[in-house]
C-alpha cells in the first residue's frame, strides 16, 4: 500500500473519532494527528499540540518513540543503535510489555506486544470519563494465529496515546478478554526517560518502600533514606508505589512527574556501563559520547535511566507523564503518599 493510500485511509478513520483532527484551535494554532512513514518505512503517527509539544508513535510495538516539549526538547531516550526492524523491539521510548513482564513466564522477555504491528483503532469503545484531550491516537492489538500457538488466549488490547494541551503525555491501556476462559497477564509501560547525566538524577516517591531486587534473585528489601540516586547498576521492582513519582534532573533543571492509576509497581532500571556494552542495540558511540560529557565520581556511567510501571489491574492502566520546572518540585514532594505493603499479583480477566 502506498503512503498516500495509507494516510488517506487513516485520515478517514480519524474523521470518525478524532474531534481534534485537522481543526484549528481557538488560539488559531493548529493541532494535528498525522500519519506518515518513519524509519525503515515503518508507519508512524505524529501528534502535535497547539503550543508546540509533540509525540511520535510507531504502529510497530504500539510504541511512543518521541515526546517533545513546546521548546522542541526531546524528553524520551531512544538509542541511536535502536534497529526499528522487526522482529527486534525498538530500544527506547515507551515499549509495551504484554502479556508478560520480564521473564516471569513462558514467553520471551517482556512478551510479544512490543514486537507486533498494531493497527489504528477506528472504533474504540467510549471512555468512562470524557477527556478534553483533542490530540490522540487509538491503537489496537489482537493476537494472530501464531500468537495463539505460544499464548493460547484471545484478547483485544486498546491503547490510547494522548497529548494534553500543556504537553502532558497520557497512555491508557484497556485489555479485554474475548475468550471464554480466564487468562493471566502482567503488563508494563517500559518508559525510557532522557536525562542529562544519571549522576545528577534523583527519583522521589519510592523511598522507604519495599522492592524486589533483580540483581539479588528478586530478594525483598526495604529502601532506606532519602530519594533514590544512581551510582551503579540498578534493577529493582518497587511494590505498592504511590500514584505520583517524580524524576528530578538537576543538570537539565527538569522534573518529570508521573501520575498513574491501576499500576501498583514501579521498576527502576539502569544497566550501567558493563551491561550497556553487552546490548547490541545500545550504541557504543553513544556510550562514549556520554562518557565524554560525564562529570564527577560517576564518570563513565550511561546517561539513561528507565522507570516503568507494571500493572495488576485487569482492564485499565493509565500513565500520565508531565514535565515541570524545578519550581514545581516542592509541591510534588509534599504531596507524595508513601504506602507500604505488598500487592504484586498477576492480573486476570474473565
Ligand atoms: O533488553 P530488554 O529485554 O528490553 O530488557 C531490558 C530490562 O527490562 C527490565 O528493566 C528488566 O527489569 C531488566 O532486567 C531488563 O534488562
Amino acid at each position: 500500500m502506498s503512503i498516500f493510500t495509507w494516510c488517506e485511509t487513516v485520515e478517514e478513520a480519524f474523521g470518525v473519532f478524532f474531534t481534534g483532527y485537522g481543526i484549528w484551535a481557538m488560539s488559531g494554532d493548529r493541532v494535528s494527528v498525522e500519519c506518515c512513514k518513519g524509519i525503515n518505512g515503518l508507519e508512524k503517527v505524529v501528534l502535535r499540540e497547539a503550543r508546540g509539544s509533540s509525540a511520535e508513535v510507531y504502529l510497530y510495538g504500539g510504541q511512543v518513540t518521541s515526546w517533545k516539549n513546546d521548546h522542541g526538547e526531546e524528553l524520551l531516550f531512544v538509542s541511536s543503535k535502536a534497529t526499528f526492524k522487526p522482529p527486534k523491539a525498538i530500544r527506547g521510548g515507551i515499549p509495551i510489555c504484554f502479556p508478560q513482564f520480564s521473564s516471569h513466564g513462558v514467553l520471551e522477555q517482556h512478551g510479544f506486544a512490543r514486537n507486533r504491528s498494531w493497527s489504528i483503532d477506528t472504533n474504540p469503545p467510549p471512555f468512562p470519563t470524557s477527556s478534553s484531550n483533542k490530540t490522540f491516537v487509538d491503537l489496537l492489538l489482537k493476537p494472530s494465529e501464531e500468537d495463539g500457538k505460544i499464548w493460547p488466549h484471545s484478547f483485544e488490547f486498546r491503547l490510547r496515546i494522548a497529548l494534553g494541551p500543556g504537553g502532558d503525555l497520557m497512555l491508557t491501556s484497556r485489555i479485554r478478554n474475548t475468550d471464554s476462559k480466564q487468562f493471566n497477564f502482567t503488563f508494563a509501560y517500559h518508559t525510557y526517560f532522557s536525562v542529562s547525566d544519571i549522576s545528577e538524577v534523583r527519583v522521589e516517591g519510592l523511598e522507604t518502600l519495599d522492592y524486589l531486587d533483580n540483581l539479588h534473585n528478586r530478594e525483598r528489601f526495604t529502601e532506606q533514606g532519602d530519594a533514590l540516586t544512581f551510582e551503579s547498576e540498578v534493577d529493582k521492582v518497587y511494590v505498592s508505589t504511590p500514584t505520583k513519582i517524580a524524576i528530578l534532573d538537576h543538570e537539565k533543571k527538569r522534573t518529570f512527574v508521573l501520575r498513574k492509576d491501576g499500576l501498583p509497581d514501579a521498576v527502576v532500571w539502569n544497566p550501567w556501563d558493563k551491561k550497556a556494552k553487552a546490548m547490541p542495540d545500545f550504541g557504543d558511540d553513544e556510550y562514549k559520547h556520554m562518557l565524554c560529557r560525564a562529570t564527577g565520581p560517576s564518570k563513565g556511567s550511561p546517561r539513561m535511566t528507565v522507570l516503568f510501571l507494571s500493572s495488576a489491574s485487569p482492564n485499565i492502566g493509565t500513565l500520565v507523564v508531565s514535565q515541570a520546572q524545578f519550581l514545581a518540585v516542592d509541591f510534588v514532594r509534599h504531596h507524595f503518599l508513601v504506602t507500604g505493603g505488598f500487592n504484586r499479583s498477576r492480573a486476570s480477566i474473565k
